[in-house]
């Protein structure tokens, strides 16, 4: 029998191992949170608890409103949340194999110290519009608000003096639609709109990742090419033209391992119904890819837009198949030279 003092001892050693345990383990990955669940019952519990809150908001509270994951396959083998670490906006990281992130645990999650702010090309380019409204065309608006073509804008800065809330940084404040991330047997996880539906020209989510140079870009491609049986790669490369049809600029971003919810958009031959637009924010090198909506999209539809060409094949690389499910559909997903 133990008696009060042991008792007592046991009772305090049990909440050192629970307060531990709930700062340790939203920090693992499915895999070693599985393990660890099968060690107690109060690691089995936290470990409970923690699956529970990954699968209601795939950005770790990170955005305006949580976005689930939903499986209605219920069959043992098939996950029921995507792992990955979420960031809000693309970045450079300092030191990428030291970012860690915790996820599903009582905290806030937050964005890591590994992330270098973007590269600013002129420290000196900023509005100093306090209180004026930037994003007015009326002849009033910023010298930030330079270019709106279909494919490219301008927004302000980090070095502008207008404040994050104005209106010329439409893609700097994160996602505020709703959406959810759904399972297609076929397809895997696609991003899906909630209950609010999207009209035509909103801001949908940036394609946030990893920027990469193109060396790296062509690493990491050759190794997801030769690892399929991980989860799906999304590893993006975007070229700007100029209006002679020479490429002047690529954007390299990979969101396999750690990006925003714009990772879990799938391939449509038809175009799909978001435009991607290359956002410049003044005097920041590199500019962020950002999706809008190209007509109205209702409850429940899914996001799609075109990977790009089937024909520029990469390669060596065997095509894989498209269940895109369009009247346009050509059978087989682009997979273009990196
Ligand atoms: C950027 S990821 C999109 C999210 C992905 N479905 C997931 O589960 O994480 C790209 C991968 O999704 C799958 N995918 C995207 N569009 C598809 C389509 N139309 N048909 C079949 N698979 C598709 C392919 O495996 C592709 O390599």
């Amino acid at each position: 029998m133990l008696n009060d003092v042991n008792l007592k001892k046991k009772k305090r050693e049990i909440e050192y191992l629970s307060d531990w345990a709930s700062l340790v383990l939203p920090y693992l990955s499915p895999s070693s949170l599985a393990a660890t669940s099968i060690v107690c019952k109060i690691f089995h519990d936290i470990s409970t608890s923690i699956t529970v809150k990954r699968i209601s908001d795939a950005t770790r509270g990170l955005e305006k409103h949580p976005i689930p994951f939903r499986n209605n396959n219920t069959s043992r083998n098939t996950q029921s949340y995507s792992y990955f670490l979420y960031i809000s906006s693309s970045c450079i990281l300092r030191s990428p194999h030291c970012f860690r992130q915790s996820w599903g645990g009582d905290g806030l999650s937050e964005q890591s110290s590994s992330i270098s702010p973007l590269p600013l090309i002129d420290n000196s380019c900023g509005c100093k519009c306090i209180g004026k409204n930037c994003s007015s065309i009326d002849g009033s608006g910023c010298s930030c608000n330079w270019v709106r073509t279909p494919d490219v804008m301008s927004e302000c800065g980090p070095k502008c003096q207008c404040g994050f809330d104005c209106g010329n940084r439409l893609t700097q404040r994160g996602v505020s639609v709703e959406l959810t991330i759904v399972m297609d047997e076929r397809k895997g996880w696609g991003l899906h709109v909630g209950k609010t539906g999207i009209r035509k020209g909103e801001f949908v989510c940036e394609y946030a990742g990893e920027f990469l140079t193109t060396q790296e870009t062509r690493r990491r491609q050759k190794i997801y090419d030769d690892v399929k049986k991980c989860s799906p790669a999304a590893l993006l490369v975007v070229r700007e033209h100029l209006p002679s049809g020479e490429a002047c600029l690529r954007v390299n971003i990979d969101a396999t391992r750690i990006g925003n919810v714009g990772r879990f958009i799938n391939h449509s031959c038809d175009g799909g119904n978001l435009i991607s637009v290359l956002v410049r924010s003044c005097g920041v090198v590199v500019p962020r890819l950002c999706f809008f909506a190209a007509r109205d999209i209702s409850e429940a539809e899914e996001l799609t837009f075109s990977y790009g060409d089937v024909r520029s094949r990469r390669h060596g690389e065997s095509l894989k198949p498209c269940f895109c499910g369009t009247p346009d559909c050509l059978g087989m997903l682009p997979s273009e030279d990196t």
